[in-house]
Parts: C-alpha cells; sequence; structure tokens
C-alpha cells in the first residue's frame, strides 16, 4: 500500500530527489556513519530491523546523536527563522539514513511549528518488494512542547492518520491541577485551553507524553518554557526509546549542548556544513562546541558539495 504511488495518493510529499527505485541493491548506511554510529548487527539486511548497538554511559536514558546542517558562517537558518535547505542530496540521503538508525527523532516545537517537517525517510530508495514503510525502520517523531502548539493538522499527523508515517510524541508536563495552587481566574483558563489542545491532538492521533514528576509553571502559554532535559530522556527511555537523532532547531541544540558540562546528555555529534554563507542575520546556536567535555573528531567525509564531520563525546 505505500509504494511510491499510494504514498503519493496518500498526499504524503515526496522528494523530486527520490530517482533510484531499487532499495533491493542498496548499500545501507554510508561508512561514515557506521564508523561515527557503530555497524548494523550482522546478518540483519542493511537498513532494516535492528538498529546499531547505541550504549548511553547512563542506562536510564536514551543514546543521544545531535544533528543538525550549518552553512560557513554557522547559521542553520535565514533571517526570521526560514528554514533553509542547507544539505545537498547526497549529505540528505546522509541524514535520512541517520534516521533509520534510531528509535526517536528529536525537535523543539519551534522547529515543528516553523518547518512543518516529516521526518521519515522518503529519500531512500524505494524497495520493489515490501513497502517504504515496512522496509525501512522509521524512528518516533518526538516534539518539545510543553503548551502544546503542535497543530493537529501537521504533516507529521497527518501522514500518520493517511497510514504513511509514524505518530508523534508530543512530550509536555502536567499544568498545575485545579485543586492546587492558582494565582488567578486566568490560570484555570489557561489550562483548561492547555487540556482542550491535548485533546485534539490525541484525537488527531498524536500521543501527549507527559515527563514524569514535571509541572508546568502556571504563567501559560509562555512559549519559553524549557522541559528539564535529563527528566524528558529519563520518560521517553522508560517508555521504551533507547536512542534519539536530536535534529534541532537552534534553542533545542542550545541546551542540549549547554548540559554537556553538567549533565552530558550527548554521545554522538553530526554535522553537515554545506559550503554557503547565510548571513549575519541568520539564526545560529550560540554554545561554543569547543567547550564540550570530552568531544573529539571521529570522522570527516566529502558527500557532494557537503562536509559532513562526526563527533563523540565523553570517555
Ligand atoms: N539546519 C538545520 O539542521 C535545522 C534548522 N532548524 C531551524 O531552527 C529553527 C527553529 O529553532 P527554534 O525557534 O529555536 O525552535 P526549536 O525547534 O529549538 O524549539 C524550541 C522550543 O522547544 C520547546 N522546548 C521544550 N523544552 C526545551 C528545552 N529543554 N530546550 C529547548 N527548547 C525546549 C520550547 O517551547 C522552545 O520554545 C527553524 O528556523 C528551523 O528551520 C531546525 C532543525 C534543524
Ligand atoms: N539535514 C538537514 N539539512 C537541512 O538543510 C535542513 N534544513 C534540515 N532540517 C531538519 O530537517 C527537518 C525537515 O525534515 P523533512 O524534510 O520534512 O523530513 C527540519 O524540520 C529540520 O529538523 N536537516
Amino acid at each position: 500500500m505505500h509504494d511510491p504511488l499510494s504514498l503519493l495518493l496518500a498526499g504524503v510529499e515526496l522528494s523530486s530527489r527520490q530517482t533510484d527505485n531499487s532499495a533491493d541493491t542498496a548499500p545501507g548506511p554510508p561508512s561514515f556513519l557506521t564508523t561515527v554510529l557503530g555497524s548494523l548487527p550482522a546478518d540483519d539486511k542493511p537498513g532494516t530491523k535492528p538498529l546499531p548497538n547505541l550504549v548511553p554511559p547512563d542506562a536510564t536514558r536514551p543514546w543521544i546523536t545531535l544533528t543538525f546542517a550549518q552553512s560557513l558562517d554557522a547559521k542553520i537558518a535565514g533571517k526570521g527563522g526560514k528554514q533553509l535547505i542547507l544539505s545537498g542530496d547526497e549529505s540528505m540521503k546522509m541524514t535520512h539514513w541517520m534516521r533509520t538508525m534510531h528509535d526517536g527523532i528529536l525537535i523543539g516545537v519551534g522547529t515543528a511549528v516553523n518547518d512543518n517537517p516529516q521526518l521519515n525517510v522518503r529519500h531512500l530508495p524505494f524497495p520493489s518488494q515490501n513497502t517504504h514503510l515496512q522496509h525501512y525502520h522509521h524512528p518516533r517523531p518526538l516534539i518539545l512542547d510543553p503548551h502544546l502548539r503542535t497543530s493537529p493538522a501537521c504533516k507529521l499527523i497527518v501522514n500518520a492518520s493517511k497510514g504513511a508515517g509514524i505518530a508523534p510524541w508530543i512530550i509536555s508536563a502536567r499544568p498545575p491541577s485545579a485543586d492546587g495552587f492558582w494565582a488567578s481566574e486566568g490560570d484555570v483558563e489557561k489550562v483548561q485551553q492547555w487540556e482542550a489542545r491535548q485533546d485534539a491532538l490525541c484525537a488527531a492521533g498524536a500521543t501527549v507524553v507527559l515527563v514524569e514528576r514535571e509541572t508546568l509553571h502556571p504563567d501559560l502559554p509562555s512559549t519559553n518554557t524549557d522541559l528539564p532535559l535529563a527528566a524528558v530522556l529519563k520518560t521517553l527511555r522508560a517508555q521504551g526509546i533507547k536512542s534519539i537523532m536530536v535534529e534541532g532547531g537552534a534553542r533545542v541544540i542550545q541546551s542540549f549542548l549547554s548540559t554537556a558540562a553538567s549533565e552530558q546528555l550527548v554521545d554522538a555529534l553530526i554535522i553537515t556544513v554545506a559550503p554557503t554563507f547565510v548571513g549575519g542575520d541568520g539564526i545560529s546556536y550560540v554554545e561554543r562546541l569547543e567547550d564540550v567535555p570530552g568531544i573529539r573528531h571521529i570522522s570527516t567525509e566529502t558527500l557532494g558539495k557537503d562536509v559532513v564531520v562526526g563527533l563523540k563525546v565523553g570517555s
């Protein structure tokens, strides 16, 4: 049912880059990825389950691969957050292979709202047998979204509702309870609005995952509330997510990098560098990579016009 034609009929956006149609002869993840993340287990067809054995230093959280594409002047988006396609065909395909190697793919709600991404692996070849969705491991989309700003009509939810994608988990935290510590009537109303958005997301097919033992600040809906990453990861690990590819955006990249010194929540870093300049009004992440403890180079490769760099963090 999920051959290219049926996906198109189902309204799933495919890429114009999708030209090679034989997954059957596809080589699997590029050697750059297996060098940085490890090989797929022996005796398994490349690109299919199970995943590489990514073992975090702390078994209570998933393995974290932080990845993004940047320009030569270290921008990840254009003026005002305009989405830029920085990766060329070859490095984009590498990114889609990387998606097949993780249980989950995590973004912030800023990216979910701004880019309306699909987070699937559609740039990989289509199999002649089987369906694309069944042939490859598709990661579970995970959205950090304290105030449930994700649209129930976003592509991630719509694709899943058509049977052509994996339904996202929206990560949030419980709002204060009505019999608890209300500061004003306004807070009650805002929490009721949060609950209505939760109902709408669930009705559309998403799952709202609440971070254990965390409570949202009653001052809803501040868009700047950050969920505590260590608690988020612990909750996701308890739900069976063993490895996550974090794709951004700017604020989420910054959060993960800034935890590296204290909690070390990043295990690998894969950066695509595109040979272009965005300019001073583009969006960047501001953390200093050289300050991340234990960061070390593993592999660099040229893929098309881009350079991809793989690093590991910690001992
Ligand atoms: N070039 C690339 O590889 C990528 C570029 N982007 C770009 O990034 C931009 C979006 O970035 P942002 O606006 O910064 O949004 P974002 O995607 O980083 O989301 C930030 C939001 O996530 C929520 N959040 C919850 N817990 C958080 C935590 N612990 N840390 C950080 N955020 C947390 C907050 O509500 C926060 O406002 C877009 O322009 C997009 O195109 C996004 C992904 C990859
Ligand atoms: N690898 C990479 N290269 C770029 O040039 C990018 N702009 C991104 N962005 C990330 O990918 C998401 C879009 O995914 P879909 O194409 O919709 O599957 C976008 O939201 C960013 O997370 N990545």
